[in-house]
């Protein structure tokens, strides 16, 4: 059976990068996506935005939606401190089971835990499986059209608290035209908009930050 292209990512990582060295795996991972096949990682232009906010956060308790390769799982739980942690979650086993051992491989694994599943399922999970009180940091880059009804569930979850920070990928291209409509128009939020462009790509794209009010 012929390869898929996330295989092939994960193959290139592991004969390229260096084992523990997170800055390599991404490395590898952009230079493949942008000389070899285009995937849709949030990659190293978009990523200094999501780096920059992790940082200025420095948050204890971090989700991400939609783990694909597990290249932003990686980029965010490098800057994690100790004591810190990623839940990411990914539902289609395949790329769950490559971004298991990207994390593995780049070293971040004690820093991330890969949920297995649908975010609708997940997220009510979260605060008693998973025992979780509040989201410092949500990463947001799954299905588009998703990105709304999931952050009206993390709020009917109660997982975020004065001060939670959402970010999410792709406001412009493919574009999330429900979210950027619900989540600006919402007084329970802050928002600002990061102009960007698409990864390993000469087209527009940008992210959304948007602040919980409480
Ligand atoms: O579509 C994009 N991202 C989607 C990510 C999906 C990943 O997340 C997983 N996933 C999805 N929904 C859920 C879910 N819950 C919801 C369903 O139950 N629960 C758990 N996991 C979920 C998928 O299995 C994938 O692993 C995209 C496209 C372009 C793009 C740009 C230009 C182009 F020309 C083409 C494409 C650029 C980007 O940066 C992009 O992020
Ligand atoms: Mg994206």
């Amino acid at each position: 059976m012929n390869q898929s292209k996330e295989r092939r990512i994960l193959n290139f990582v592991l004969q390229n990068a260096v084992r523990g060295d997170p800055c390599s795996v991404m490395e590898t991972i952009d230079k493949y996506c942008s000389e070899k096949e285009w995937a849709m990682n949030v990659g190293d232009v978009k990523g200094v935005i999501l780096d920059k906010t992790v940082e200025e956060i420095n948050p204890k308790v971090a989700l991400e939606l939609g783990t694909y390769c597990g290249y932003s799982a990686v980029r965010i739980a490098r800057l994690l401190k100790a004591g810190a942690c990623l839940l990411t979650v990914e539902f289609n086993p395949e790329f769950a089971a490559i971004a298991k051992q990207m994390i593995e491989f780049a070293g971040v694994q004690d820093k991330v835990k890969l949920l297995e599943g649908p975010s609708e399922v997940i997220i009510p999970q979260l605060k008693k499986k998973y025992e979780v009180d509040t989201l410092d940091f949500v990463f947001v880059d799954h299905w588009k059209d998703r990105y709304a009804p999931d952050t009206i569930l993390l709020q009917e979850c109660s997982l975020l608290r004065k001060g939670s920070v959402l970010l999410a990928d792709n406001i412009i291209f493919p574009g999330a035209p429900e979210f950027v409509k619900y989540i600006r128009n919402n007084p329970r939020f802050q928002c600002s908009t990061y102009p960007s462009y698409l990864e390993y790509m000469k087209v527009q794209d940008a992210m959304e930050k948007a602040v919980f009010l409480g």
